[in-house]
């Protein structure tokens, strides 16, 4: 029978809410069936969960590219459900996707700038260079380098820098351990921590579970397009119920 807890944060106005949800592809079945998370101001939100569970879905739903079939998308506190990624973009929403999307053949600051595309003012493209180099230090350090010629791990710190150009004030990152060793893995955790110190939310699919749950606040273990059980994190990875099941065998 599924654990059901009714938990909310209530410190805080909530900056990223799904409500009830369904969505799914095309005319086939749903994937997401009546699906809430909310993900607070400057915090790292983590859905887990096994493969097809609809952790991906959730997140393109969240940034536009695909409309729910029920449900509402209220981002800081405005309802923006049917929007387009574009819009959302605009108002305050970056998704990084699966999979390594830098132009190998671009410079690392080429790449980045990419990223602010939609930002007409060059002060405030200027000073956000300055931040994502402070932020991500192999960003600063090999700004003219080719994208190409870096690790997988610092592709991904790339593609995080594009996506803080626009000021986000919550970022979706989809699977951003996915190939990547264990020491560049330890690096991207870091940088999502860093990320949410400076500011910004985060809400975090992950198949490394164990590890993204302890360096996230608030977990959703999903399973067959609902939640599962939500929680703080740290409750969530002592939780006897979650163990093997869904988190994987301890190290
Ligand atoms: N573009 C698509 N067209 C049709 N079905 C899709 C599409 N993308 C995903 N699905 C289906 O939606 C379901 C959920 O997929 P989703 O990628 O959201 O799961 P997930 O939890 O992120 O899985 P994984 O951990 O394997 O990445 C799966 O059954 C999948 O086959």
């Amino acid at each position: 029978m599924p654990i059901l807890l009714c938990w909310r944060l209530t410190l805080a106005a909530d900056l990223l809410e799904l409500v009830d949800v369904e969505a799914g592809y095309g005319r086939a079945a749903l994937v997401l069936r009546g699906l809430t998370v909310r993900v607070p101001p400057a915090s790292v939100v983590c859905l887990v969960g096994p493969n097809g569970a609809g952790k991906s879905t959730v997140l393109k739903v969240a940034s536009g590219l695909l409309a729910p079939r029920a449900g509402r998308i209220v981002l800081d506190g405005r309802d923006v459900t049917g929007r387009g990624p574009q819009s959302l973009l605009g108002a305050g929403l970056s998704h990084v996707l699966q999979g390594h999307s830098v132009f190998p053949e671009m410079t690392v600051g080429e790449n980045v700038l990419l990223g602010a595309y939609t930002v007409r003012d060059k002060a405030r493209v200027a000073e956000r260079v300055d931040f994502v180099r402070t932020l991500f230090p192999v960003v600063g350090s090999r700004w003219d380098a080719l994208a190409g010629a870096l690790s997988g791990g610092q592709q991904k710190q790339v593609e995080f820098a594009r996506s803080l150009m626009v000021s986000p004030r919550v970022v979706l990152l989809d699977e951003p351990s996915m190939g990547l060793d264990p020491k560049a893995t330890a690096t991207v955790f870091e940088q999502i921590t860093r990320m949410r110190d400076a500011g910004t939310a985060v809400l975090l699919v992950e198949q490394n579970a164990r590890r993204a749950l302890e360096i996230a606040d608030q977990g959703c273990v999903l399973d067959l397009g609902r939640v599962h059980i939500a929680g703080p994190a740290q409750a969530l990875l002592t939780n006897p119920r979650l163990g093997d099941l869904y988190l994987g065998r301890r190290p």
